[in-house]
């Protein structure tokens, strides 16, 4: 029987597992770490976990709490390879924090550092899974962060928002929970008048983008609400649900759930695992730019044949994962493609009798299969 998808903050609450991800502003004030504060959200989550529900931590902080240990500007943020040093050493101290508050409940904190990397190899990110479920089964909460200090500019997430959504998955976890410093959602920026709380967000779409901004309110944080909202995405289309809620306050999490404060992201009904492993993928290395008739048959289900290929950018080879737009630039969807780059430019546009001439052999039947391909 399929679970049935969450539909309430009160639902999330109830999930069998969930990822809850704490942000730097939460965690980190003036370079020292908020102890009594993390104190109390540690006793919620023990409770989360007396009542059955498996957690999982994203924490941030490191970063912050290793500039200020090493007297760097900006929050450690000036350069990457500052925040490169930063994390090596703020992560020492977050793992200790983690660890001892978590001991005072007798709960055992287990370490993972993650890549961006890690989750896009499918080998890798079945690995991590693997790694997710039997430290859960032992009983541990797994602690995960980006692991900032070999992370490069190009292969990195930089928010600790999608990192979460992508560890959900790998895990297996009904929900997300992203703590930060506002209610939620708002229709605009909740600095400028007027603006109101979203509750319910059924299908983040190009309307519901338009709302953030990418701008971090602490100033300790990266990515503000836009990369929340990409979060929100990659969840959605992996059935899970995803809940911003505030952690400034006293008991940030049965104020989310008992008392229904927050925003909800619903789960949309997608395809496989595969697919939404797929469609979660973040490092596309080319784009392949479509015409309206393709663009059309790609959303009802079809494989993307060269025929409806305009243009070609990016150097990729077989088996990468590339982006699919429309002729005015919107991602449409994204896939493993079958011929690299210099095969797509020969076969650009050509219907299938004529492409093997071009290629010096027989031609496959697609550019990329819809068993590969995730309409976004
Ligand atoms: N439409 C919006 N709704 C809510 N917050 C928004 C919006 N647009 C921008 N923001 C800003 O995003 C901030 C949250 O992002 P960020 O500071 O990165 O959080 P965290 O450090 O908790 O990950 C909010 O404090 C708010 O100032
Ligand atoms: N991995 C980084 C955190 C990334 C980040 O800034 O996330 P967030 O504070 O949640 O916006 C760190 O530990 O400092």
């Amino acid at each position: 029987m399929v679970a049935p998808l969450i539909a309430s903050l009160a639902e999330l609450g109830a999930a069998r597992r969930l990822v809850v991800k704490v942000g730097s502003s939460l965690l980190v004030e003036r370079g020292e770490p908020r102890k009594a504060w993390l104190a109390k959200l540690v006793s919620e989550l023990a409770g989360l976990r007396q009542a059955g529900c498996e957690v999982i931590v994203v924490s941030s902080g490191a970063i912050a709490l290793g500039a200020a240990r090493l007297g760097l500007k900006r929050g450690g943020r000036a350069s990457l390879s500052e925040a490169q040093a930063a994390a090596s050493v703020g992560q020492v101290e977050l793992a200790r924090l983690w660890s001892e508050s978590l001991g005072a409940h007798d709960l055992v904190a287990a370490q993972m550092l993650v890549t961006l990397d890690d989750l896009e190899d499918r080998r890798r990110y079945l690995n991590a899974a693997a790694t997710f479920e039997k430290l859960l089964e032992e009983g541990a909460v797994p602690v995960v962060n980006e692991n900032d200090s070999v992370a490069t500019e190009e292969i990195r997430f930089g928010d600790n928002d999608r990192l979460a959504a992508r560890v959900a998955q790998a895990a297996g976890a009904q929900g997300v929970l992203l703590l930060s410093d506002v209610d939620g959602l708002y229709d605009r920026d909740p600095r400028e008048a007027g603006a109101t709380l979203i509750e319910t967000v059924d299908g983040v779409t190009p309307e519901i983008l338009a709302m953030a901004s990418a701008t971090s309110s602490s100033g300790l944080g990266s990515g503000g609400m836009a990369a929340k909202l990409e979060a929100a995405r990659i969840a959605e289309r992996a059935g899970i649900a995803l809940a911003i809620a505030n952690g400034t306050v006293d008991a940030p999490l049965s104020r989310a759930f008992a008392q229904g404060i927050g925003t909800l992201f619903l789960p949309q009904r997608g395809g496989s695992a595969r697919q939404a492993w797929l469609g979660g993928r973040l490092a596309p290395v080319g784009v392949l730019t479509v015409d309206a008739g393709c663009a059309e048959a790609l959303a009802n289900g079809a494989s993307l044949l060269a025929a409806g290929i305009t243009e070609v950018n990016g150097d990729f080879r077989r088996g990468d994962l590339v982006s699919v737009h429309s002729a005015n630039g919107d991602r449409l969807a994204q896939g493993l493609v079958e011929y690299s780059a210099e095969e797509c430019h020969a076969i650009i546009g050509l219907k299938q009798d004529r492409q093997g001439d071009k290629l010096g052999y027989a031609p496959r039947a697609a550019v990329i299969h819809r068993d590969h391909l995730v309409y976004l």
